[in-house]
């Protein structure tokens, strides 16, 4: 009598000889090989159906989310010219500031730069767009909130950012950041040249164009830099001093940095030239891989307060903006200099370093967010100290992702698609307006305010900007706001 043997995958029944050639187990009835063979088949085609069924319905979940992404755009931008009435500032349903409540997460939106194209880096264009790219012989891809092309304009990004900027104005903390490799345009999209203004300069004239069809506003700024973890305040009155960032009341974003100078901003021409002051202290060095690389991250935050005549408290709005240093590898940035001789190469490496180690701590704040830990990070670096009320519960954030397209870049790439990945999956619950009564310390006024600094009476000194705030003829003109227009 031969030996029988089914096979472990086949059930595990396994039968052979016994000593005296006698089986050791029953052999199997007639037909059961038969029998498990076509029960692993059905088995087989069973988990094909599984697996095709998950893969469709992710498909179709991503598919749906685009479009409820681009819906909810298109209907923010159809209302964002909407002026409601002042007491009729609760957000009714359709309005943008209901739609970024029931968004209430952090939206993610790409930018391809403009360059040599390369089949390595596929896109699919608009909301809900995808980026492919093909990477060590894999292939990735990426679904964002929204992907522009490389021939994308300026306007076309701002665009789809507005409503978000506009709901400021009905006191929403909105924080907007540019995130990516050096040279593949942050800057570029956040401040843009002057004859083609990106995200800044056009929200600006956004808020203010918004500010002059009703209403009483107040608006107030504060401009810093982290270079190398040193706070600094880019727009003090004498040359930029390091900071001390302190634990602060929860109110206020549980941060507070002492001697930031605050400016009252009567007007939008006022408000540029305070900014390009402020740039023109940001600390930018040439690297190997970008001529004018910022070398720092920078943070401009305005708070909006309205005024509500017929209500008792008026509204207080912050929109952060971010222009984060490039995430470019140490050594392509510092090495390539210290091959070429270049006497600061010691420093760029440092830099490089340090803003490495932020963007890791960003990283790191964002995983804890969007596993939901009970413990976020955000004391890993002044970066992610900075920007926690920004990223705090009822605040709205949208990431803006720069990318390269050229090869040597794609490992870079695929990095900083992976981060915006993981940032999209963050929730920061729904988006909250914050209340302000009508008069009060700065403190109270804006809770969510998260630079909150100490009056000041800067000396104006040459190139400072000019005289800022409608109570300007007094020192007491240059300190923060202590009432809301009344
Ligand atoms: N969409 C674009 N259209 C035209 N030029 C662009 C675009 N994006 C970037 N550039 C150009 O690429 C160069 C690098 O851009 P930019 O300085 O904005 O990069 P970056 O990401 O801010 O770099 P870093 O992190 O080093 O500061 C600039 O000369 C800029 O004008």
């Amino acid at each position: 009598m031969g030996s029988w043997q089914v096979r472990p995958g086949a059930g595990g029944f396994q039968g052979s000889c016994g000593v005296f050639g006698m089986p050791s187990q029953r052999p199997a009835p007639p037909g059961l090989r038969a029998h498990m063979a076509s029960l692993r088949r059905g088995c087989g085609d069973l988990r094909g159906l599984v697996s095709t069924f998950t893969q469709s319905c992710q498909g179709s979940l991503s598919e749906a989310r685009g479009q409820v992404s681009w819906a909810l755009g298109a209907l923010s931008a159809s209302g964002a010219g909407t002026q409601l009435p002042q007491e009729q500032q609760g957000p009714p349903s359709g309005c943008p500031g209901r739609l970024l409540e029931l968004k209430g997460n952090i939206r993610v939106l790409c930018r391809l730069r403009p360059g040599t194209p390369s089949s390595l880096v596929n896109s699919e264009p608009g909301p809900g767009g995808t980026v492919t790219t093909c990477y060590r012989g894999h292939r990735h891809r990426f679904r964002l909130d929204w992907v522009f092309p490389p021939d994308a304009s300026q306007e076309e990004v701002f665009r789809e950012l507005e409503p978000a900027v506009l709901s400021c104005l009905r006191g929403y903390s909105v924080c907007i950041f540019t995130y990516g490799q050096t040279g593949t345009g942050k800057t570029y999209s956040m401040e843009g040249p002057p004859e083609d203004p990106g995200i800044a300069p056009r929200a600006l004239q956004s808020l203010f164009r918004e500010m002059r069809t009703g209403g009483q506003h107040r608006v107030t700024l504060s401009m810093v830099e982290i270079y190398n973890e040193a706070v600094r305040d880019l727009l003090a009155p004498g040359p930029p001093e390091r900071l001390a960032v302190r634990q602060g009341p929860a109110s206020q974003g549980g941060i507070q940095v002492a001697g930031l100078t605050y400016w009252d901003v009567p007007n939008l021409e006022t408000l540029h030239q305070m900014l390009s002051l402020g740039r023109s202290n940001r600390a930018t060095a040439a690297t190997a891989m970008n001529q004018h690389s910022s070398r720092s991250h920078a943070l401009v935050t305005l708070t909006l307060r309205a005024a509500s005549p017929l209500r008792g408290s008026g509204t207080a709005g912050t929109l952060h903006l971010v222009d984060l240093a490039g995430s470019e590898r140490a050594w392509k940035a510092g090495a390539v200099c210290s091959a070429r001789g270049d006497p600061d190469s010691a420093q760029r490496l440092r830099e490089a370093r340090t803003i490495n180690r932020s963007l890791l701590a960003l990283g790191g704040v964002m995983a804890a967010l969007r596993a939901r830990r009970p413990h976020v990070p955000f004391r890993d670096s002044q970066l992610t100290r900075l920007l926690q009320p920004a990223l705090g519960p009822g605040a709205t954030a949208v990431l803006l992702l720069q990318i390269s397209t050229r090869p040597e870049d794609l490992g870079e790439t695929v990095c900083s698609l992976k981060f915006a990945e993981r940032v999209g999956q963050v929730e920061l619950g729904p988006a909250q307006r914050r209340r302000a009564p009508r008069s009060g310390t700065p403190s109270s006024l804006s809770t969510d305010t998260p630079l909150t600094g100490t009056p000041c009476t800067p000396t104006p000194s040459p190139g400072s900007p000019p005289s800022p705030g409608p109570d300007s003829g007094s020192s007491s003109a240059l300190a923060p706001p202590e009432d809301l227009p009344s």
